[in-house]
């Protein structure tokens, strides 16, 4: 537990008529029971667990401390986790809140306890979960009762990475089409409580939110963005501020040799899309309500980007997966069945399972050196990582020229290794990639924040052997330890398809493109033909790429997400939260 630091107020208040010392410090928020006579209870085990409590109590849980002498006597909120403090208004005489309970309150205090405020604080739930929780504070005192409210306002003011102006964008068509409802009943009441004020845009076509980031948004009068949708919203959103930010810097970003300019304003990511791996793979969980927390408390995680170029014209950025073969065969046809929803990608994902292309072509890479870490650890990127501050550290100390410097001279004396063949996939995991349907993700020991990407390739294999690889990511089994599996942390990579190693330019591509859709009509109307199509196309955090041959430079910690990595779940945690019992 956080130690409590210098006391800025202390008193004696009442919870639910009881007695409570109530404490505040610049870091904690605690209200202990008083209780006269602890009593021992000699067979309840060091971690007690008040199990006759099974429904969430709206009052008595912060982060209950338990021990051997007493059941739940204390509770600490650090200060950072409090959502925002109401005074119970008073009408005609009498106490008023929204839902009327006050008169509740009054009853249960009794007539001295006249004075009432509420703090709303954040509480942990299972599985990453967080909830706006709250708890009322009853005295006899109103002048104490009103220095404890302006004491909490004033440490929440001082706190200047709490967001109080965001620009939202939603994309109504994202996942379940539940985006606007999701954002105005989950999101928006908690944004009010909180006092931020936003600006919505509701998207009404594609790019719409990138464009209007790129060209008219007036950032100055905000503090982050906030996306409702999926990963491709997610996309367009970074597209545009990326865009932005290099403009305002002055910085070209079409060269795929320039050090771009970090975003100063953060993005918070309200899942309402159909994989929504960035929230989860950055937050733990995909819940609106989670994601709301996490931008209210202002929390900062930063994110690496990778660059995607094709003869030094820049294509996208990527976040997440860059995906050849497989993930790029089922993102092509999963776009014809948008109509199925999220389950698009399942259709989709064991019909090229089952279709089993496999694609040839050079992958070259540039191994990530002087970093701590491998694709293969057992330690996982998580809340406050150490190899993402170390690694970030290494990456910005370099500075640009010497960065660029490094890149061409380790191409000059050889460093770039590379690999020719046959593959099932070739993919490229900036972050861990875990979504529900995978929680370990593509890479899991992959960093958010690292300044690499794991370069996943899966060599032709036979389908048993691709089944085997591709249900490791749902269980413990390492997807890895399979001979026809090689697996790099690489800062830059190349690829190049077999049929366009010689002539790279984007006539030729697109003619072979048009050929392959024509070689893929016939494959599909004649399925045992075997004959495989010479181009797959390339999966760009769910967006499809026009260019199969790609240069990819990973750009470290490039923007940040109102997030703070998957916390670590402490020892007993979801027994000792009632709310998860
Ligand atoms: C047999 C079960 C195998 C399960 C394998 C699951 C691996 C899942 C890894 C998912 C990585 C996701 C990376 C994220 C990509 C997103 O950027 C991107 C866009 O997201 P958005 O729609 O929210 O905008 N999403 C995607 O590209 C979706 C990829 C989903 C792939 C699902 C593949 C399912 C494979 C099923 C094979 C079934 C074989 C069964 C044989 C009996
Ligand atoms: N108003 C809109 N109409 C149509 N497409 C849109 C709109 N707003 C955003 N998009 C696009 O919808 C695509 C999918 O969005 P996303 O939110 O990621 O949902 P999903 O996860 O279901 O793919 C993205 O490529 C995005 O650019
Ligand atoms: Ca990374």
């Amino acid at each position: 537990m956080e130690r409590p630091g210098r006391l800025l107020l202390q008193s004696e208040l009442r919870v639910r008529n009881a007695a409570y010392d109530v404490s505040l410090s610049r870091s904690l928020l605690i209200w202990k029971r008083r209780t006269s006579s602890p009593v021992y209870h000699p067979f309840r085990p060091r971690f007690c667990v008040p199990l006759f409590r099974r429904r969430p109590d709206p009052v008595l849980h912060g982060s209950p401390v338990l021990n051997c002498w007493s059941v739940c006597v204390c509770h600490s909120v650090p200060v950072s986790e409090i959502i925002s403090v109401r005074e119970e208004e008073e009408e005609n005489g009498s106490r008023q809140r929204d839902d009327g309970s006050w008169k509740k309150i009054r009853e249960r205090e009794g007539k001295d306890c006249r004075q009432a405020f509420t703090v709303l604080y954040v509480e942990r739930c299972r599985q990453h979960r967080w909830r706006c929780a709250e708890v009322t504070f009853t005295c006899s005192d109103e002048a104490v009762c009103q220095h404890w409210v302006s004491s909490i306002r004033e440490q929440l003011a001082s706190n200047t990475s709490r967001p109080k102006h965001l620009l939202v964008y939603i994309n109504p068509y994202g996942g379940k089409r539940q985006g606007k409802r999701i954002y105005e009943q989950k999101v928006a009441p908690l944004f009010t409580q909180a006092g931020i004020s936003t600006s919505v845009i509701v998207t009404e076509y594609a790019n719409h939110a990138r464009d209007h980031l790129k060209m008219e948004a007036e950032l100055k009068k905000f503090d982050g963005v906030v996306c409702v949708g999926g990963d491709g919203m997610f996309s367009e959103i970074i597209h545009g501020l990326i865009w932005r930010t290099q403009i305002d810097c002055g910085v070209d970003p079409n060269s795929p040799e320039e050090a771009l300019s970090p975003c100063s304003l953060r993005i918070g990511i309200i899942p309402a899309g159909s994989t929504d791996c960035i929230c989860f793979a950055s937050v733990g969980t995909n819940d609106p309500v989670t994601s709301a927390l996490h931008i209210i408390v202002g929390d900062s995680q930063p994110l690496d980007v990778c660059s995607v170029h094709h003869n030094n014209m820049f294509l996208r950025y990527s976040v997440s997966l860059l995906g050849y073969g497989f993930y790029g065969d089922v993102l092509s046809d999963s776009e014809r069945k948008r109509w199925m929803g999220p389950a698009r990608y399942d259709f989709s994902g064991l019909k090229m399972f089952l279709t089993h292309h496999y694609y040839e072509g050079t992958v070259s890479y540039l191994p990530a050196k002087g970093i701590i870490g491998t694709p293969r650890d057992a330690t996982r990127c998580r809340s406050g990582c150490v190899i993402c501050q170390h690694n970030g550290q290494l990456n910005s100390e370099r500075s640009e020229k010497y960065e660029m410097d490094e890149a061409s001279d380790s191409e000059s004396s050889g460093e770039w290794r590379t690999i020719r063949g046959k593959f099932l996939a070739i993919n490229a995991a900036s972050m861990s990639c875990a979504c529900p349907r995978s929680p370990k993700g593509l890479s899991p020991a992959a960093h958010l924040a690292d300044g690499t990407t794991d370069l996943i390739l899966v060599r032709k294999c036979s389908r048993f052997n691709f089944l085997r690889h591709l249900l490791r990511h749902t269980s413990k089994d390492d997807q890895f330890d399979l001979t026809f599996i090689e697996v790099h942390r690489v800062r830059r990579f190349r690829f190049m398809p077999r049929h366009c190693q010689s002539d790279s330019d984007l006539e030729l591509d697109l003619h072979e493109n048009s050929k392959r859709q024509i070689f893929s009509q016939i494959c599909k109307d004649h399925p045992a033909c075997g004959c495989a199509p010479a181009y797959s196309s390339w999966n760009c955090d769910g967006e499809i790429l026009t260019h199969t041959g790609i240069d990819v430079r990973v750009h470290g910690q490039l923007i940040k997400l109102f997030a703070r990595g998957i916390e670590e779940l402490p020892v007993f945690e979801d027994l000792s939260n009632p709310c998860a019992i």
